[in-house]
């Protein structure tokens, strides 16, 4: 990395973590922040990865806005076929020991590295169709430590389709790739039963809702909360939805590369 002195420090701002998220990271946590924050700086120079360099501004709409689905998992829980077992923050359900989980559209690895550094017991797939992007996160993920993550190069739809993919996560993470609708049917097709996509949103309203259902109908989904957020900083709106598979999404979803987006589903 070039002149990694004169990068910038991100701020720790421990009591804003506990009070809105009643989470914080551990020092070592922290300190891969700041690596994470440190390469991703380095790597804008070379490839147009984010707007978002100011550190307090990272830290907000990267990090805490990342964490802020996380800590819902943590309360929902995940590959819980029985959603009797959900619990509450005080009193979560206990997370699988081997937890599989996607980040769908990685681009800069938000949410799915904050996940890996944060979430010890999962395996992280960082999927994006954008190859360099990836190229450029292997080499974060070596310099930052993570071991529990993995970069996959490919559309969605076409992962939603393949045997080794299908079925086969307890989670799935989706933040700024598409309409809800069309999240949806990336992320529920490689749901196994009880799992739940997390689909970060900005605004959100009861005509979204309303929208989406007969959507995760279709897609053997169930909408099983949505999270409101005011961001700590900037005070504007987010929206964190869990979906839950309760069924077996039919063969025929995801449809080809690009029709989810072309024609999404209503
Ligand atoms: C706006 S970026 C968001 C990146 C990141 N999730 C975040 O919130 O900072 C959207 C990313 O999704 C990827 N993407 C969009 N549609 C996709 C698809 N069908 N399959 C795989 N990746 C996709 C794009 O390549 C891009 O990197």
């Amino acid at each position: 990395m070039s002149h990694a002195a004169s990068f910038p420090t991100l701020p720790t701002l421990p009591e804003l973590w506990q009070t809105t998220l009643g989470w914080q990271p551990t020092p070592a946590q922290q300190e891969q922040f700041q690596q994470l924050y440190t390469y991703i700086l380095d790597g804008n120079q070379r490839l147009n990865l984010t707007r978002i360099t100011d550190p307090e501004e990272f830290w907000e709409k990267h990090l805490w806005d990342s964490m802020s689905g996380l800590v819902g998992v943590r309360e929902w829980g995940l590959g819980v076929s029985d959603c009797e077992r959900r619990g509450t923050l005080e009193n979560p359900p206990a997370l699988p020991s081997s937890l599989r989980l996607i980040d769908i559209g990685t681009g800069a690895g938000f949410p799915g590295i904050p996940a890996a550094l944060t979430l010890p017991q999962a395996q992280v797939t960082l999927l994006d169709s954008t190859r360099k992007k990836l190229a450029f996160l292997e080499t974060v993920l070596v310099q930052v430590g993570v071991q529990n993550a993995q970069t996959l190069c490919d559309r969605a739809e076409s992962v939603g389709q393949a045997l080794q993919h299908r079925e086969q996560y307890d989670g799935a993470l989706l933040r700024a790739v598409a309409p809800a609708a069309v999240c949806a049917e990336y992320a529920l097709p490689l749901l196994k039963l009880g799992g739940v996509a997390v689909l970060y949103r900005g605004q959100w309203g009861e005509a979204e809702t309303a929208a989406l259902r007969p959507v995760l109908k279709l897609l053997g989904g169930n909408l099983e909360a949505i999270a409101p957020f005011t961001t700590p900083i900037s005070r504007a709106a987010r929206h964190c939805l869990y979906l839950r598979k309760t069924a077996p999404t039919p063969a025929e979803f995801p449809r080809p590369v690009g029709v989810p987006s072309q024609k999404p589903l209503e």
